[in-house]
């Protein structure tokens, strides 16, 4: 059913009108609700002790059931939206309720969401480390997920029943020994975060889980809003996120998709979700643009990272390395970058952690661009003086082929603030990237081999150095690009020397031609061989 004029304002907040409420101040009364929130939801003392009481669940109740049963009082911490970044000539009291639907400051500028970090402070960095460690692994709903079990670093305010997840996150960290030894110069203390290794083959998970929440929580009483869809523009792995967690919800999802500029895999993925999939005779800046007037006019939420919700979601993978690691900090996380929402929202990770005292510094952050796809590469080649949009051309790394990123201005402070670098890779380097990745056991999609190369690049101009913790971020499942690497391995690349492809061998079927094959291979002299038996 079409939306009237006066739904579509209720709905679409106008950017003049001002949160109504101002956040919820901490409240000495509730002081210990997060220690009793752990208690509740995982059997875990309040000195982290792990020998309480074990107990099962009654078998007619389901875990979203057990999690309402032991819900405690009302969270104390709160977030809202905030113009991006918070600007001396704006007005500095611009703030959103997160139930606003709301993507642009009235300036125009990007929002950004904001933590009471005061209430949050209120509790030691120890604190924050032992509950979400405590966390980990579990099936207790929303625990279970590598997202929800930072919750109160996510969406503080959300009722836990209204949270749509299909426990993402607690991916994990590779260690990429053999690469590191014999490709990189003896490096050996490199990762690998294997963010693709998810539900959806991608790190869109982490977002999606919390932006698809909200909407649910804005569709279902008491807000009962009418938001009748949801919709992005996409490369393929955002669209591929947002149907899948839609479909979880029961929540219609509408996709833009570029034609022919997505791989089989990711387009199916949508299609098989039930989304309604259009295909447009456009690049993705094109989509992008289109999606934005779209949601503009229609009851639509918007689901790409212009909407800074999704980026709360993803920054929980930057936290997690810092778990995973026992709360060190690496020295360098090398990131491939599009549209450029993560790369702030691991800043962003990463920095609440320091500010709230779980760790005391944050890492280095490497931004990694296809040549032919390299906005960001050229703005900072430029000393951050000259940004222009690009037409980007075609890459292996489909993913990120974006000239005209919406969150420019987010990876800018997240790169200056962390010391950062932007690096990019040529379509040969970053197909040898990923086939070496692939040759040490990996099986990298053609993103996380553009952030690779950056790192062959950093390490042969000795700026990252043998010994550095070096996390790569792999972004997407390597199925979901398969014939890249078919190519690759075909040596069917025009002006590509694909110098470690690994072809099948045609083989007659009798033994004398298996046995020629395998000894020239195996280098096994016959001779020899025969003398040991
Ligand atoms: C597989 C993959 N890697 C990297 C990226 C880049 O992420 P971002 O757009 O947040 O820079 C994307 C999407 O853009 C992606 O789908
Ligand atoms: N790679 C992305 C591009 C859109 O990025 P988003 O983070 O703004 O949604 C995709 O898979 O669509």
């Amino acid at each position: 059913m079409a939306a009237t004029a006066s739904s579509l304002s209720l709905l679409f907040a106008h950017p003049h009108s001002r949160q109504s409420s101002t956040p919820q101040r901490f409240d000495r009364s509730h002081l210990r609700f997060p220690l009793r929130a752990r208690c509740a939801s995982d059997g875990a003392s309040a000195s982290g002790s792990t020998t309480a009481t074990k107990h099962r669940r009654p078998a007619e109740e389901n875990i979203r059931e057990e999690a309402a049963r032991l819900r405690g009082p009302a969270t104390t911490f709160s977030a809202w939206y905030e113009p991006f970044p918070p600007t001396s000539d704006g007005d500095p009291n611009e703030r959103y309720s997160l139930d606003d639907v709301v993507y642009r400051s009235t300036s125009g500028g990007l929002l950004d969401v904001r933590h009471d970090m005061e209430a949050l402070a209120r509790f030691p960095g120890s604190y924050w480390r032992d509950l979400f460690d405590s966390r980990v692994g579990r099936t207790t709903w929303p625990y279970g997920s590598g997202v929800w079990s930072k919750k109160e670093f996510v969406l503080p305010e959300i009722d836990s029943d209204h949270i749509v997840s299909l426990f993402e996150g607690n991916s994990n960290l590779f260690w990429a020994e053999r690469l590191g030894r014999e490709h990189l110069g003896g490096m050996n203390d490199l990762w690998v975060k294997q963010c693709g290794i998810s539900h959806t083959g991608s790190f869109k998970d982490l977002g999606m889980t919390a932006l698809v929440s909200q909407v649910n929580r804005l569709r279902r009483a008491p807000l009962s809003r009418p938001i009748n869809g949801v919709g992005c523009a996409s490369t393929g792995d955002t669209s591929a996120a947002l149907s899948a967690y839609c479909a979880a919800a029961g929540i219609p999802a509408i996709v833009f998709l570029p034609a022919d500029r997505i791989s089989l895999q990711q387009l199916i993925q949508p299609i098989a979700n039930g989304a309604t999939v259009l295909s447009l005779d456009t690049d993705f800046d094109g989509c992008m643009r289109l999606i934005r007037e779209v949601t503009a006019e229609l009851p639509i939420y918007l689901a790409n990272s212009l909407n800074s919700l999704r980026l709360e979601g993803q920054k929980t993978a930057a936290i997690e390395i810092l778990q995973q690691f026992n709360w060190q900090v690496p020295d360098w996380v090398i990131i491939p970058g599009g549209n450029l929402g993560n790369i702030y929202a691991f800043y962003k990770g990463f920095e609440m952690c320091r500010e709230l005292g779980l760790v005391d510094r944050v890492p280095r952050l490497v931004c990694a661009q296809a040549a032919n796809a390299n906005p960001l590469y050229r703005y900072y080649k430029s000393g951050w003086t000259d940004f222009k949009s690009l037409v980007a051309e075609t890459t292996f790394a489909s993913a990120i082929q974006i000239g005209d990123p919406v969150s420019i201005d987010r990876a800018v402070v997240a790169l200056k603030a962390t010391d950062g670098i932007v690096e990019e890779a040529t379509e040969e380097e970053l197909m040898d990237a990923t086939a070496l990745a692939d040759l040490t056991g990996m099986f990298a999609c053609p993103h996380t081999g553009v952030a690779l190369a950056a790192l062959f690049k950093l390490r042969d101009r000795g700026i990252i150095g043998t010994n550095d913790r070096t996390v790569v971020v792999s972004t997407a499942h390597g199925l979901k690009f398969t014939q890249s690497k078919i190519d690759y391995h075909d040596k069917n690349i025009k002006d590509m020397l694909c110098q470690y492809a690994n072809p099948p061998i045609s083989v007659k079927p009798d033994f004398g031609s298996v046995m020629d094959v395998l000894q020239k291979k195996l280098n096994v002299d016959e001779t020899r061989f025969l003398r040991l038996f």
